[in-house]
């Protein structure tokens, strides 16, 4: 049998609704024992977010519309049943008016750009997580745990990039959020043993109209440039004292 037909054939299979992760690891446990000479299955799964639409309030039949971030699940088992699990989401774009600076960072004599305390700030998250779980049989039963970790870890993502709804919360570079960022994830899920983030530094500048007689740049309501190059690549893993990623 192809191996696509393969896939087909054991989702038919599937009697109930799976995440992506349990999906992955069902892939994976039928390549590593189907075959004598398959040692060990890679499955990457990436979920498409179909989102169901809203008419008038009013939650559709059958209607869907894309949505945006993508969510990951990248499996590797073993014969043995040794297992390694990691999710992520892709293309998660957020962005603040406010409440965003760069400041403190070493200055030498080329250093050109001034400090601030007040910016927009945007990017365009990546994030890939590790579980702690060490083989197929050790997972949680629930076949829809994966997918409510990572709606749970998205929300915490979010929640510490944006702050509050009223007061929202200050950012003192992308490294420091991003850093805030995978630590509310490693404080908050326990079975989540090292997480990597990957935010650019998305400029969103103001325009800046000069003329001899004067520099109209506002910040408040002013007109802002999207400029996709260049931009940091800043990205960091943050791990408990001993995992692997
Ligand atoms: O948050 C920031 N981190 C940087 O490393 C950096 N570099 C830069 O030019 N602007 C910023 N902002």
């Amino acid at each position: 049998m192809l191996l696509v037909t393969q896939v087909y054939v054991k989702a038919k299979e599937c009697s109930e609704q799976l995440s992506a992760e349990n999906f992955a690891i069902l892939l994976a446990r039928h390549f590593t024992s189907f075959y004598k000479q398959v040692t060990t299955a890679i499955v990457k799964i990436v979920e498409k977010p179909w989102e169901r639409v809203h008419i008038n309030g009013q939650p559709h039949e059958h209607g869907f519309k894309l949505g945006s971030e993508k969510h990951t699940a990248e499996v590797t088992v073993q014969k043995s049943g040794v297992l390694k699990l990691t999710s992520g989401i892709e293309g998660l774009s957020v962005l603040k008016t406010t409440k965003s600076g760069f400041e403190g960072f070493i200055r030498d004599q080329y250093t050109a750009l001034p400090e601030t305390r007040e910016r927009m700030l945007a990017t365009e998250v990546t994030a890939l997580w590790r579980y702690s779980y060490e083989s197929a049989s050790s997972i949680p039963k629930n076949p829809l745990y994966f997918t409510e970790r990572y709606l749970d870890v998205k929300k915490s993502l979010a929640n510490t990039f944006f702050g509050p709804p009223k007061e929202g919360v200050y950012s003192a570079s992308v490294q420091r959020t991003l850093f805030q960022m995978a630590k509310a994830v490693l404080n908050r899920f326990p079975d989540i043993s090292s997480i990597q983030l990957k935010m650019p530094n998305i400029h969103f500048l103001p325009v800046n109209i000069s003329s001899k007689e004067n520099t109209i740049v506002k910040f408040n309501d002013d007109v802002f440039l999207p400029t996709d190059e260049p931009h940091g690549s800043i990205e960091a893993s943050l791990s408990r004292f001993w995992s692997k990623m």
